[in-house]
């Protein structure tokens, strides 16, 4: 008689769907090819929250086009305490949307399996070899965990590609022992290995009797990516061939900007997209992914799709660009790009800000004796937004279509509630995703030939209590979750931007957007490109160069980043202004913030073709 098999994933946030989508689609195709699709179940494992309030009716027929069975789960018990208790280690990863990934506990609960080879939605499946799994542990007890070595500690496993034995008493250890320890890496794998994983004993007496057993695969199922400075390492060379299974771990995912971008972009990101595509294009998807993904969205619920929902919340309507859960607030940026001058003295944008602030001495002064001198200055200044504004009608145009709501009809297990996708007829869809950027140094992985090594298996002991080792797979990033809050005030144009490109419509907008000026702020430029063109940092460039501006009141401070605008100003010094009357006198760029009527006395000078944007 056959054993029940599962192959499952994981679901806490939204912005993860298209890997969900994809890994599904390429699963089957696998199960098909081997001739297990049948006898080989394909499970989603899903939040109740996301899965009941936030996922879109068309969403949950697409996954259920893919996934023969969702189990919804509900938070660990005391999560939120285990989660605050790993803070500090999760701090090091950078990654605190992972914190929910505790949630991987709950696999050992799916006892309704007799083995479950459980796959991060980051992962995809090269071949139909990574099924040779369920044959190489067929052995394979409830104590043990199957899995590969991890590139940043290799005496750890990697948690994206687990299989694995359900069993109830496992399942309550294992929680157990999350309420009572720090994870290494302050989430799953971390406390995983620290569980499982005979190594995390650094204490050598209870080591020997170290009651669980990692049962080591072949990197070849789980083979990591990015490999930052190792791309072309001869092992890899060596063992391409043999790959079965390739996992893009770290904060940038095949579906977010970066792997669009040729810098650091591999073939397995060109793969993984052409299966993506395969999926839409099968099941006929044609609309933006987040017009797919989300229905309207309570705030007040649960805590996995915080790092997500904490922006769909703010969101009315969803924007045109990202592909994949992307949230683009219209609100602020569109309401800026009027042309009334903001009300707060403190500028969001930019450029408002670079021509309010320039020359403001001199026109004030100007203004004195010259009265109407300038007459047209201020049209430009107000223009400044403008070209934003043609997106107020992209925006308007973004209305979710009305999708009917099918009936999902996988089971579910696993404290199952109604879902009530019936309200969900409307989706006024947005998405939250946060882009998760990062590049991960990897260290070159110490492959084996075998597919398992199994280790000495030993007995009865404590557990570990934690090493200091970090299984920290990803470098550190600097939090991005500020800085999308701020992109969340911009709108990416309606481009033909790839749809990953897309989801950063605000950063290539401002790109292109200073490109435009280009003449006058070249100093400026590369600033603006090394910074920003890879993530999101580059929101945080422009506050920061705003307030440093504005603080550094001694010229020299503010130099670093406004340089462009005091050389245009000095430049500007022995040119004609637009009046055509020479200035006469350095401008001054104090800039006082708290002068709250600074605005309606500011004045600038500039030929008009700097300010060209405005026109276009
Ligand atoms: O916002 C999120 C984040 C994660 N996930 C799910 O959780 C998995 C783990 O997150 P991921 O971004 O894939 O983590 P990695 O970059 O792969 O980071 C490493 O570290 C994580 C934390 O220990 C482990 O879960 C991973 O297996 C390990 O590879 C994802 O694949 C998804 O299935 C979500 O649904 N939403
Ligand atoms: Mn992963």
């Amino acid at each position: 008689m056959s054993r029940k098999l599962a192959i499952a994933t994981l679901l806490y946030s939204a912005d993860y769907l298209p890997g969900v989508f994809a890994l599904g689609h390429q699963v089957n195709k696998f199960l098909e090819e081997a001739g297990k699709k049948d006898s080989i179940q394909t499970c989603l494992i899903v939040t109740t929250s996301l899965f009941n309030d936030t996922l879109s009716g068309f969403a949950k027929d697409l996954l259920n086009s893919v996934y023969t069975k969702f189990v919804l789960v509900n938070p660990l018990e005391f999560q939120d305490e285990s989660v605050q208790r790993n803070s500090e280690n999760l701090a090091l990863l950078k990654r605190p949307e992972l914190s929910a990934a505790l949630i991987k506990a709950r696999l050992w609960e799916l006892t309704q399996f007799e083995q479950v080879l459980y796959l991060d939605s980051d992962t995809l499946p090269l071949n139909k070899g990574f099924l040779r799994l369920f044959d190489i542990m067929s052995k394979q007890n409830k104590l043990q965990i199957g899995a590969a070595a991890d590139i940043g500690w290799p005496d750890m496993f990697n948690s994206g590609v687990m299989i694995l034995i359900p069993d109830a008493g496992t399942a309550s250890g294992l929680q157990d022992y999350i309420l009572e320890n720090t994870s290494i890496d302050g989430s799953d794998q971390g406390i995983l290995n620290q569980f499982f994983n005979q190594n995390c004993c650094t204490d050598e007496l209870i080591k020997e009797s170290f009651p669980r057993e990692w049962v080591q695969l072949s990197f070849t199922y789980n083979v990591t990516t990015p490999n930052l400075g190792y791309e072309s390492s001869p092992a890899m060379n060596y063992f391409k061939p043999t790959i079965k299974l390739i996992h893009f771990i770290g904060r940038h995912k095949p579906w977010s900007l970066w792997s669009q971008k040729d810098f650091i972009k591999n073939e397995y990101h060109d793969q993984w997209n052409e299966v993506y595509n395969e999926f839409k294009k099968e099941n006929g998807v044609k609309v933006e992914m987040p017009k797919v993904g989300i229905d309207d969205f309570d705030d007040t619920e649960n805590d996995h799709t915080k790092t997500s929902t904490e922006e769909i919340s703010q969101v009315s309507e969803p924007a045109p660009v990202p592909e994949v859960a992307a949230t683009n607030t219209p609100g602020d940026a569109i309401e800026d790009s009027g042309n009334e001058p903001p009300s707060n003295p403190v500028p969001l944008d930019f450029t408002k800000w670079l021509t309010t602030f320039i020359n403001k001495d001199y026109s004030i002064s100007q203004q004195a004796t010259e009265n109407d001198e300038q007459p047209n200055e201020n049209d430009g200044n107000e223009n400044n937004s403008s070209p934003r504004s043609d997106q107020e009608s992209s925006i308007n145009d973004m209305q979710e279509p009305v999708v009917p709501s099918n009936d999902v009809s996988a089971q579910y297990t696993n404290e199952p509630q109604e879902h009530t996708n019936d309200g969900d007829a409307t989706e006024n869809t947005t998405s939250g995703s946060e882009q998760k950027s990062l590049i991960e140094n990897l260290q070159e992985p110490s492959t084996i030939n075998n597919d398992v090594t199994v280790r000495p298996k030993n007995e009865n002991s404590e557990h570990p209590k934690e090493s200091g080792d970090s299984a920290d797979d990803s470098n550190p990033e600097p939090e991005q979750k500020n800085s999308m809050n701020h992109m969340q005030h911009s709108i990416a144009s309606n481009t033909d931007l790839s749809e990953d490109a897309k989801q950063h419509g605000l950063i290539d907008d401002n790109i292109q957007y200073l490109e435009k000026e280009k003449e006058g702020y070249e100093e400026f430029l590369p600033d603006v490109h090394e910074t920003d063109a890879i993530d999101d940092e580059e929101t945080e460039f422009f506050d920061d160069g705003v307030e440093e501006a504005v603080e550094g009141e001694n010229e020299g401070e503010g130099k670093a980043k406004s340089s462009a605008a005091q050389d245009s100003q000095e430049g500007a010094k022995p040119a004609e202004c637009k009046s055509g009357k020479p200035q006469e006198e350095l401008p001054n760029f104090k800039f006082d913030w708290e002068a709250s009527d600074y605005l309606s006395k500011v004045e600038r000078c500039f030929p008009d073709d700097i300010f060209e944007y405005a026109v276009k």
